[in-house]
C-alpha cells in the first residue's frame, strides 16, 4: 500500500528530525537500562531491541543493562518462596540468591541478547563477574518508621552496591561492534555473588563510562507528584521533599537516587521513560519530544 502524499511528507518530516540528533550523538555512550516492568510484553520487547540496532547502525554506543524484578518474583512464587521489600531493595537470602543469578544471569539476559541479535544487531550478554566487570560489597541499609527515634541498620541478604568497575570488558565489545547487554550481578573479592539493584549498576555505569545519556525506561509516565502529573527538571533538596513526604516509594527510590548520582558523577543528563510507549527509546533519542522526567546537574 502507498502512502498518500501528507502521510510521506510527515514520515520524511520525522526522519529528518532525527538528523541534529544523529549527529550529536554519534560515537556516544546511551546507556540503557531496562526494566522488568516494562519487560513483559513481547510487542515492547521486540521494538525495544529494534531501538537499539538502531542507535548501534548510526554510530552510538548503546550499553544495555538489565532488570528482571518480575521474572524472579515469577520464579520464587512458583518454588513458594516468599518476596520481600525494603526500600525498594528485594531481601535477598541464599535460595534466592540462586534464583535471581539464574533468572537474571541465565533466561533474562539470554532473552534481550536474542532479542537484539534476531533485530539484526550483535549483543552479547554477560554478568557482572565477566572481566570483574562489577567489583560488589554488601549494601548497607537504613531503615527508619515513624515510630522510631533513628534508623536502624538492616541486613537484607546478599545485596550489594558496586564497590568498583572495569570496563573493559565494555570497552572491548562496543570496539568489536558488540552490543553489551548486562545483568546486575556483582562478585567480591572472596567470589560471593550479589544481587545489584539495576537502576544502581546502570547509573555507576554511566558515571564510569561518562555516558552523554542514562535512559531508565520503566512502566510509568516518568517521576510523578501526588497528582499524578509528571515531574522534571527537578533540585535535589526537590527531591529529598518528594521522599520525605512519601511521594517517592519503592522501586522510584533507588531509581531517582541513581540518577542524581549519575549526573552528579558526569553523566551527561538522565531520562526516567514510559517503557510502556512503543519505541519510547527511539522517540527519546531521535526525536524533539523528550518522553518523561529529564535530570541534569544543572537541576541542582
Ligand atoms: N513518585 C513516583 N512516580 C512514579 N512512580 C513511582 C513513584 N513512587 C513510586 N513509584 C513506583 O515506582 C515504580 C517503578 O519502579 P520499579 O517497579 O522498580 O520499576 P522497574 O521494574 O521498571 O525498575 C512504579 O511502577 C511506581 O509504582
Ligand atoms: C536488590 C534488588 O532488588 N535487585 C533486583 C534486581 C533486578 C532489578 O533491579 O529488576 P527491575 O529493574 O526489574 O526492578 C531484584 O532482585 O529484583
Amino acid at each position: 500500500m502507498s502512502l498518500t502524499r501528507e502521510a510521506a511528507s510527515n514520515t520524511a518530516k520525522v526522519l529528518s528530525e532525527a538528523l541534529p540528533y544523529i549527529q550529536r550523538f554519534t560515537g556516544k555512550t546511551i546507556v540503557v537500562k531496562f526494566g522488568g516492568n516494562a519487560m513483559v510484553d513481547e510487542k515492547l520487547k521486540a521494538s525495544f531491541a529494534r531501538d537499539i540496532v538502531m542507535m548501534k547502525l548510526v554510530g552510538m554506543n548503546p550499553v544495555v543493562v538489565h532488570g528482571g524484578g518480575p521474572q524472579i518474583g515469577d520464579l520464587l512464587k512458583k518454588l513458594n518462596i516468599e518476596s520481600h521489600f525494603i526500600n525498594g531493595m528485594r531481601v535477598t537470602d541464599s535460595k534466592t540468591m540462586d534464583v535471581v543469578e539464574m533468572v537474571l544471569g541465565g533466561t533474562v539476559n539470554k532473552e534481550i541478547v536474542n532479542l537484539i541479535n534476531h533485530a539484526g544487531g550483535k549483543a552479547v550478554g554477560i554478568t557482572g563477574k565477566d572481566g570483574q566487570l562489577l567489583m560488589a560489597r554488601k549494601l548497607k541499609v537504613r531503615h527508619s518508621k515513624p515510630e522510631m527515634a533513628a534508623p536502624e541498620i538492616i541486613d537484607i541478604g546478599h545485596v550489594g552496591e558496586v564497590a568498583s568497575i572495569d570496563t573493559s570488558v565494555i570497552d572491548m565489545l562496543t570496539n568489536s561492534d558488540f552490543i553489551p547487554v548486562i545483568a546486575p550481578i556483582g562478585v567480591d573479592g572472596e567470589g560471593r555473588s550479589y544481587n545489584i539493584n539495576a537502576d544502581l549498576v546502570a547509573g555507576k555505569i554511566a558515571e564510569v563510562l561518562q555516558a552523554e545519556k542514562l535512559m531508565l525506561l520503566t512502566n510509568v509516565a516518568g517521576l510523578q507528584d501526588k497528582n499524578g502529573q509528571v515531574l522534571t527538571g527537578l533540585s535535589t533538596k526537590q527531591v529529598d521533599d518528594l521522599i520525605a513526604d512519601g511521594t517517592i516509594y519503592g522501586g522510584m527510590l533507588p531509581k531517582i537516587q541513581c540518577a542524581l548520582d549519575a549526573v552528579k558523577g558526569g553523566a551527561k543528563a538522565a531520562h526516567i521513560i514510559d517503557g510502556r510507549v512503543n519505541h519510547a527509546t527511539l522517540l527519546e533519542i531521535f526525536t524533539d519530544q523528550g518522553v518523561g522526567t529529564l535530570i541534569t546537574n544543572t537541576t541542582g
